[in-house]
């Protein structure tokens, strides 16, 4: 039954077949160790034996349905209007860390109103002037890079983005708050990846137990989350308060956007809210873009051509293309590898039937290796995003329907302004192994294995 106020054509045609999508017949358990230990290399096999729908069954998912098709993930984000709920199937893991007021986590008309408030930051005139600010913080980081000796990139880019969140999306500007927030908050990030872990293999009526019980617990990852997130929100509230009395009109950044945000009724953001988004900002942006950025040059190292390409279009400011070279890292290395809704009523898909309860999710890392859809999906080829190439519903690394990525033109925005900074005045090669890297499976999003291990050498001609 819908909870939305804004009606649209029924999801369900008239009759749905009976059975399930076909998949493996392992035990639970076993299924959810196998995805974690490679869940590209498992989704794909899966793909292979049963094609491009087929059901998974991960602990505490009654069933878990993955569409590799584009025309049948377009039906799945439909759904967001009435019977699939993206917020139920985020809450269990993401609602101890955004809390209870979550874009993430919500669904309905809360979520609808969260939408619209968070919203009004995220338009295209206000995201366009992010790009100063962003570049000069990547051109400050990148400056300070080591050079002639072995780094990871990964860690480099979470230090560029984490700058950004508490910049441009925090405002913060007081320096000791920033140096403690840039300390607390990937050690809070660091206690939810454990504690998520923890979860993922516990059923959830035992964690529903156990989770009070470990919090009480000293030296536990549910004592160190709780008191990693009690110091965090402190100096939130703490920001939060000092901005409500400042009458700082001329400030861009995206928390004073919130607090002069209003919804229909004409009612702000409470303080909680406020925490919420901005957390909730904080988890969605930050780890996802900077691992999008470490994905892009571990292409790059692995494309020689394609690097001498973007180094080009670096200098000479091309920022098309800049933005397909993201779109493509975004398409052979998906970030967010599955995109699921639970469904409140049965949904017929594919010839199948889906039953209620169920969670069905489109999944880009395998659309996005279909030959049918991209040729070679295995070459590294921005090119194909200069032109009319791309079918527009194959590629979707932001997921798709009205919950869609809002930050996404942010994200794109932010990766095509920090590439320049790196490009001209570094070159990357990797360290020790050269092979490419694995994704793996980190909080929410698939991240290199070793990080990309690089040494920097200075660019023999660097813009400044
Ligand atoms: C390369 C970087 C990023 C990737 C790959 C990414 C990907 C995604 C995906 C796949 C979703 C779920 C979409 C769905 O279920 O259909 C999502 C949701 C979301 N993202 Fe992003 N994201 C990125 C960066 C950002 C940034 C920079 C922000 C904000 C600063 C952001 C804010 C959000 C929010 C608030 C949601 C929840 C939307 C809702 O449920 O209504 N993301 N993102």
């Amino acid at each position: 039954m819908s909870t939305y106020s804004e009606a649209g054509p029924p999801t369900q045609p008239p009759e749905a077949p009976a059975t399930a999508p076909p998949g493996p017949r392992a035990p639970q358990p076993v299924q959810a160790l196998m995805f974690m230990r490679d869940p590209i290399g498992f989704l794909h096999d899966c793909q292979r034996r049963y094609g491009p729908i087929f059901t998974i069954k991960m602990l505490g998912s009654p069933g878990m349905v993955m569409v590799a098709d584009p025309e049948l993930a377009h039906r799945v984000f439909s759904t967001d209007r009435d019977i699939g709920h993206a917020g139920q199937a985020r809450a269990d893991f993401l609602e101890p860390l955004v809390g209870a007021h979550s874009l993430l986590t919500l669904d309905g008309q809360d979520w609808m109103r969260q939408r619209k408030m968070l919203g009004s930051a995220f338009h295209g005139k206000h995201v366009q002037g992010y790009r100063a600010p962003i570049a000069t913080i990547a051109a400050q980081q990148v400056e300070r890079w080591p050079t002639g000796r072995p780094v990871t990139l990964r860690p480099r880019f979470q230090a560029i983005t984490l700058e950004v969140i508490l910049r441009v999306v925090f405002g913060v500007t007081d320096s000791e708050r920033l140096r403690r927030l840039t300390h607390l908050l990937p050690r809070l990030l660091a206690a939810t990846e454990s504690l998520d872990t923890l979860m993922f293999l516990t059923p959830p009526w035992l964690w529903r137990r156990l989770d009070p019980l470990l919090t009480r617990t000293p030296a536990t990852p549910n004592a160190r989350f709780a008191t990693l997130r009690r110091a965090t929100d402190a100096i939130i509230y703490d920001e939060i308060a000092q901005r409500r009395d400042s009458a700082a009109t001329e400030r861009t950044d995206i928390l004073s956007t919130l607090l002069s945000a209003r919804d229909g009724d004409g009612t702000a953001l409470n303080d909680e809210e406020l925490r919420d988004a901005l957390i909730t900002l904080l988890l969605a942006g930050h780890e996802t873009t900077a691992t999008a950025l470490a994905w892009c040059f571990e292409r790059l190292m692995h494309n020689p051509e394609v690097e001498e390409r973007a180094r080009q279009a670096a200098v000479a400011g091309d920022a098309a293309y800049l933005t397909a070279l993201a779109k493509e890292t975004l398409r052979t290395r998906p970030i967010v590898g599955d995109m699921p809704r639970v469904l409140s009523e049965p949904l017929s898909l594919g010839g199948y039937r889906v039953p209620r309860g169920w969670w069905v999710s489109p999944a880009p890392l395998l659309t996005h290796a279909s030959a049918a859809l991209f040729p070679q999906p295995e070459e590294f080829r921005p090119e194909r995003f200069l032109t009319d190439e791309v079918e527009p519903n194959a590629w979707m690394p932001f997921g798709g329907g009205r919950r869609q990525c809002l930050g996404a033109q942010f994200a794109l925005l932010e990766m095509s302004a920090v590439l320049p900074e790196v490009l001209t005045r570094v070159r990357l090669r990797p360290a020790g192994d050269a092979a490419p890297e694995k994704p793996s499976l980190r909080h929410v999003t698939l991240a290199p294995a070793r990080d990309v291990p690089v040494v920097a050498h200075p660019e023999p001609s660097p813009r400044r």
